[in-house]
């Protein structure tokens, strides 16, 4: 049985359409790039996925049962920016979820819990290089460490789905090719299933093993909100030539212009 499914999958925010008739299918260990024009609503989907919207139409099954409408130790999610909390530091920002977990009143555990949880802090910090900056704020660290800190934020609950809204779109490019080899390591070390948002189409390609394209294939320029975007293309990554990938590209971007005129 597929993981997750999309079964006619619809969201609407009042007479806004934002997502319509989404099915699909996607197993456990799939790495699924999502991209399309802004306001096409890939976060909103993002947020279907870890249950702080629930759709509008339709179903969103996890092992055959509706996602929990609340985000639970499922799913972990990493933002472009402000993920993680300012005034603590690295090690007591992974540790926090484990210590509301043992005490919500205080946010603090003691003993051998907090010993436990301090291990694997660290350990989920060596893995993903911030070994050497446990007692660093998030702005003592730079943009990709910040990052670093955020998916072992998201990852030290043992997700099996990890969401990613645009987690690099902040980093200069030499930043961004480390960070995509540690998300590959992560997700492979740990089995995730991974949604990842991303507005570059080649990272999209190189990192997925899967690319959706969220995008309008109707669309009134006058009442651009009466219909939703849908999944127009669901390619396996690697077996696509470039004539598709330029179709996409225009695609995306006849959307974003038409999008970003209704707008203004
Ligand atoms: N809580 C909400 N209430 C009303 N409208 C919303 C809400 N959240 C999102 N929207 C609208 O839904 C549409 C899709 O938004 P969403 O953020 O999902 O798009 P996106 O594809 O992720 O855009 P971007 O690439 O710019 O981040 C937008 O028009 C947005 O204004």
């Amino acid at each position: 049985m597929a993981t997750i499914e999309l079964k006619n999958l619809w969201k609407e925010y009042g007479d806004q359409v934002v997502l319509e008739r989404l099915n699909a299918e996607v197993e456990e260990g799939e790495f699924v790039t999502v991209v399309g024009a802004s306001g096409c609503g890939k976060t909103t989907f993002l947020k279907l996925l870890l249950g702080t919207e629930s759709p509008t139409r339709g179903q969103l099954l996890l092992d055959g049962k509706p996602i929990p409408d609340e985000p639970d130790e499922s799913r972990g999610i990493v933002f472009q920016r402000y993920s993680v909390l300012p005034h603590l530091n690295a090690l007591a920002n992974v540790m926090l979820c484990g210590e509301l977990e043992t005490s919500r009143c205080l946010g603090r555990a003691f003993g051998a819990t907090r010993k436990r949880l301090r291990e694997q802090a660290v350990a989920m910090l060596e893995s993903v290089g911030l070994g050497a900056a446990l007692d660093k704020y998030p702005h003592e660290l730079s943009g990709g460490m910040q990052q670093r800190l955020a998916l072992a934020q998201a990852l030290i609950k043992k997700p099996r789905i990890l969401l990613l809204d645009e987690p690099f779109g902040a980093l200069d490019p030499g930043i961004r090719r480390d960070m995509h080899q540690l998300v590959l390591k992560l997700w492979r070390e740990q089995a995730l299933t991974v949604f990842m948002i991303t507005h570059d189409l080649a990272e999209g390609f190189y990192l997925g093993t899967r690319l959706w394209v969220f995008d309008k294939d109707r669309l009134d320029p006058q009442t651009p909100e009466r219909y939703g975007a849908r999944i127009t293309y669901d390619l396996p990554v690697g077996d696509s030539d470039k004539g598709t990938l330029q179709s996409i590209s225009q695609n995306v971007n006849d959307t974003s212009r038409l999008l970003q005129g209704a707008i203004r």
